[in-house]
């Protein structure tokens, strides 16, 4: 009997003192040079900064905290032709970053990064490159910030079998609907998410689902050994939300979130990022700020719930400085095997359906011809007093519907005359009964 000879992965021995490389000296790149200023672990030594206008990085606060020694550059090839064993990228996005990458990786450095958009959209292939060169590729603070998330799926629940994900993976967006709850405006509790550090350089990525999205496809491909096209996950805004869906989730006991969410369904994944009603019993609902939450349902071992700062410059920082920590001790990961997999929108769930209308009678009676069109049963309907007729928000929810029969009602919903803009339809989420 032919045996086959069981290939042992060797990453390249790295000498005493690992050497590093910053690309990006923004908020998580220059909490790095501070983390590891105040720790000072021993065998990792910091070489180099790269950043575009370093004269402005070199007197930015945080340079404080950078060692005299520092080679700071703006041109890549001082790094790319370095000796530095380790490439720490904390610039984002996928270009040039992938190229600059791709080229340390091919000459023997290993890579440490923090961009999902470069994980989720090209992982597959630099997993590929970096294991061919015998080097690591490591991405702990992509997903969740300083929650050890990856590290914690890749080691903890390698064993398990898990069926569902879902959670809160973007720290702007929990900021942004938690200080709404509050009571303050959508425009002002993002400008104050820019300003402290959370959100993406654009950050349509954060309140458009993308950056969640990107954070889902790595997770999956983690947890459900699928590989998804992040393009393909539906994804929801949340700046449509408004003061009034905050009263009318009280209402129902709830309040709204931005969830991530994807399920192993036969061969086919279901996933989507949107902002959804979560009860108020439900932990999700108990993130505070930017705190993001994982749940991981296990075939075995049930559920598993992360939790922490999912954006910050000192949050992301330590998973960085983790990561560069495992590289410089040259600890590899479990690795399984991912296929490649369809993905859909389509999720069964109750939702919550918000109309401004200019009132006048038969309105009711014309969503719910419209709900009844396509199968779809009405729960409750909810109009809060004191608003004026001209400009009436209320609300109506149904009994768990197909995303796809709600979104066809409320295609012809959104025509009828009476609508002033168009309407609110969220998803509202329900505990998994585990009595099955
Ligand atoms: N902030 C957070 O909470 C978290 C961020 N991340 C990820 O970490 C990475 C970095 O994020 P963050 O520190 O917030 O971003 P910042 O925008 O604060 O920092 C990025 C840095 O890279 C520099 N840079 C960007 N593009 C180039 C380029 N083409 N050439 C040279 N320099 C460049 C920027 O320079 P300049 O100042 O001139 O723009 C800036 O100094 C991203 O991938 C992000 O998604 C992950 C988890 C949490
Ligand atoms: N902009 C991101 C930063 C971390 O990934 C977020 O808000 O979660």
């Amino acid at each position: 009997m032919a045996t086959k000879k069981k290939q042992v992965v060797k990453k390249k021995q790295v000498g005493s003192t690992v050497k590093v490389a910053l690309l990006g000296f923004g908020t998580v790149g220059s909490s790095v040079a501070q983390v590891l200023a105040a720790s000072k672990f021993p065998g990792i030594e910091l070489t180099h900064i790269f950043n575009r206008d370093v004269q402005r990085k070199r007197s930015s606060p945080g340079a404080k905290a950078v060692p005299a020694s520092v080679v700071w550059t703006e041109d890549i090839n001082d790094i790319l032709n370095s000796k530095v064993d380790v490439v720490v990228e904390l610039m984002g996005g996928l270009n040039p970053v992938e190229g600059w990458l791709r080229k340390a990786l091919a000459s023997g450095k290993s890579v440490v990064t923090a961009n999902k958009q470069l994980i989720a959209y090209r992982g597959a292939s630099l997993f590929k490159l970096a294991a061919a060169n015998n080097v690591h590729l490591v991405y702990g603070a992509a997903v969740a910030g300083g929650v050890p998330v990856i590290p914690g799926m890749l080691q903890g629940l390698g064993g398990d079998q898990a069926r569902r994900l879902s959670g809160i993976l973007n720290g702007t967006c929990n900021y942004i609907l938690n200080r709404m709850e509050g009571g303050a405006d959508y425009a002002t509790v993002l400008a104050d998410a820019q300003q402290l550090g959370y959100a993406e350089a654009d950050p349509s990525a954060d309140v458009d689902g993308f950056d969640a999205r990107a954070k889902l496809c790595i997770l999956s491909r983690i947890a459900l050994h699928a590989e998804l096209n992040p393009d393909a996950v539906t994804t929801q805004t949340i700046s449509t939300i408004e003061a009034i869906d905050f009263t009318y989730a009280k209402e129902l006991n709830c309040t709204i979130r931005q969830v991530s969410q994807a399920e192993r369904n036969g061969k086919a994944i279901h996933a989507r990022v949107a902002p959804m009603l979560v009860p108020l019993s439900s932990p999700m609902a108990w993130s505070h700020g930017t705190q993001n939450m994982v749940v991981v349902s296990g075939r075995f071992g049930g559920d598993v719930v992360f939790s922490g700062h999912g954006a910050g410059g000192e949050p992301t920082a330590v998973a960085v400085v983790s990561d560069l920590l495992a590289v410089a001790q040259n600890c590899s990961s479990v690795q399984l095997p991912v296929r490649k997999r369809e993905v859909t929108g389509e999720f069964m769930a109750p939702h919550y359906l918000r109309f401004v209308v200019d009132d006048k009678p038969g309105i009711v009676s014309a969503i719910a011809g419209a709900l009844a069109k396509v199968g779809a049963n009405i729960d409750s309907l909810l109009q809060t007093p004191g608003h004026p007729k001209h400009r009436l928000p209320f609300v109506v929810t149904t009994e768990p519907s197909l995303t796809s029969t709600i979104e066809k009602a409320m295609k012809s919903i959104a025509k009828l005359d009476c609508m002033l803009e168009k309407p609110l339809c969220l998803q509202i989420l329900v505990p998994e009964d585990k009595s099955e």
